[in-house]
């Protein structure tokens, strides 16, 4: 037996199938995109705090993976049978078919963008969160973005998947390309010729979508983006476009001025583990203020609670006078923001956001803050900033091609770019080769000396004590010794805690 080519090639002018072909593509396309849509409302329901939200996306999740789509799709037709008023919608083949692709595939794309969303890195947030985006904003400008570029294979894929499940909808009498086979060869039993010319359509729709989808995939792909350093001509340009960011330092001998942070018995513990133990501390507008300390003793905690990265258990923290952080239950969260826009962090794993150029990464803070008049003055005072880091050559770089010091510049820049009163740095250095060190720290020590108040958590004890006006010694959840620089090298002697702190030094050294 021979396959019958002539009529196999009939098929390919005949207008039934092209008209199929259009349905197929329509209630894939739609039954993709309120399936991404939809999908993504059930993964943040399910990966929610909150229970109400948390347990109904999962058992929609489990429930609609569980069933054949087949079954749906029946149940979903004969809806009108229980629910007449649905007879008009669901009673249409094209819609209840729609419907069911919808709901089963939302359960799949749902596990698709969770795992997109739990991939994006925890600092991601805090970087927005130290610049005082609020949760909303974060998810918009920050997480979504890179959680869907990193969903987006697995989505192609899905497509993929939805196209070829389209075949089951001619189970409910739609026309799409299968029933318009299964009819003909139901009439000329010509079964092989037809389904073959069947598939020859999927194939084709297959391959012309999933090559779409697969440009949009690489055009998103910030990796394969490779923008080159501006050349000294070019730099000149945009240097002359740059507006100077202007912040007048607080002149802490003006009377009545008030610390730049007081900090009155701040607790936290970890579950039973008592990491801060009632710390009180003051600092003044325009001190250098350094925390070192053994691995362990709470700086890091201790600074993060000064920007609400950690939440506290006790005491409180007052700003330029005004009140500002207080344990959760007490807590202005208005208040917790206006506070957060005046103090600008640094981490120690810089957390730039990797979908977004340098210059973009400087603007983020003011554009969301409408902090100018227009997105021109941002981004001529971001490039005001990164001159002043010496990266305004690398303006339209992305992250990924900068070193590590130049990325922790870059971070340092982003957030300056809200003029803040206060800087914090969490071991600004520690992820750096040691050969990077001195760039980053010769922006300390610039800054230091235009008066900006600094908080200074580092193992660099050299330089602690030579750009600080402060040294304060952590252990065990305490301030051990708060001194001078010039008290710990040239009077120890009459220094409390000076044992400790000489131990610590020659540990380091
Ligand atoms: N999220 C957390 N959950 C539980 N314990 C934590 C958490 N963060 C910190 N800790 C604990 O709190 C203590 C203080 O940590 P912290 O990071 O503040 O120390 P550190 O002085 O900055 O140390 P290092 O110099 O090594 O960075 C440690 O014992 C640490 O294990």
């Amino acid at each position: 037996m021979s396959l019958d080519w002539e009529y196999f090639f009939s098929l390919f002018t005949m207008s039934a199938f092209y008209e199929a072909c259009v349905i197929v593509i329509i209630l894939s396309v739609l039954a993709w995109s309120f399936g991404a849509v939809f999908g993504f409302v059930v993964a943040c329901g399910k990966l929610s705090e909150k229970k109400w939200l948390s347990i109904p996306s999962s058992v929609f999740v489990w429930f609609f993976r569980s069933v054949p789509l087949l079954v749906v799709l029946v149940f979903v037709y004969n809806m009108p049978q229980l629910f007449p008023s649905t007879g008009p919608y669901l009673g249409v083949p094209f819609f209840a078919g729609l419907v069911s692709l919808v709901v089963t595939e939302a359960a799949y794309m749902a596990e698709i963008h969770r795992s997109g969303l739990v991939s994006v890195a925890k600092g991601q947030k805090e970087a927005g969160h130290a610049l005082s985006i609020g949760f909303l904003g974060v998810q918009r400008i920050i997480i979504i973005p890179q959680a869907i570029r990193v969903s987006m294979p697995a989505m192609v894929n899905e497509f993929v998947t939805i196209i070829k499940l389209s075949s089951l909808v001619s189970a409910i009498s739609l026309s799409e390309l299968l029933q318009v086979g299964q009819r003909l060869y139901s009439q000329n039993f010509l079964v092989l010729e037809t389904l073959l010319a069947v598939a020859v359509y999927y194939v084709a729709i297959v391959t012309i979508f999933s090559s779409i989808l697969h440009w949009a995939e690489r055009k998103m792909d910030i990796s394969l983006r490779s923008p080159e350093a501006l050349s000294d001509e070019e730099c000149e340009v945009l240097r002359l476009q740059s507006i100077a960011v202007t912040h007048t330092p607080i002149d802490p001998m003006q009377k009545g001025v008030p610390n730049a942070l007081f900090l009155q018995k701040i607790k936290k513990s970890y579950g039973r583990h008592e990491v801060l133990k009632g710390i009180d501390l003051k600092v003044k507008p325009g001190e250098v203020l350094s925390i070192i300390g053994p691995s362990g003793s709470g700086k890091t905690t201790l600074i993060r609670t000064i920007n609400d990265l950690e939440k506290i258990d006790g005491g409180e923290i007052v700003l330029f006078g005004e009140d500002f952080i207080k344990p959760k239950a007490l807590s202005n969260q208005r208040t917790v923001f206006e506070g957060i826009k005046r103090i600008g962090m640094v981490f120690q794993s810089f957390n730039l956001f990797p979908h977004k150029t340098v210059l973009q990464n400087i603007m983020i803070a003011p554009n969301y803050h409408e902090k100018n008049d227009s997105v021109s003055e941002t981004e001529a005072q971001a490039l005001f900033l990164l001159d002043r880091v010496g990266l305004l050559a690398h303006a339209y770089k992305y992250p990924h091609q900068l070193s590590g010091g130049q990325q922790q510049r870059v971070a340092i820049a982003r957030a300056l770019a809200m003029s803040p009163d206060i800087m914090l740095f969490d071991e600004p250095t520690s992820a750096l080769d040691p050969e990077m060190v001195g760039e980053v720290l010769k922006v300390i020590q610039d800054l230091a000396k235009e008066g900006m108040t600094m908080i200074i958590v580092t193992h660099e004890m050299e330089f602690a004590l030579s750009v600080s006006d402060r040294v304060i010694m952590m252990e065990n959840g305490v301030i051990q010794v708060d001194a001078s620089p010039i008290d710990i090298i040239e009077n120890p002697n009459n220094m409390e805690g000076f044992e400790r702190v000489k131990e610590f030094m020659g540990k380091i050294s």
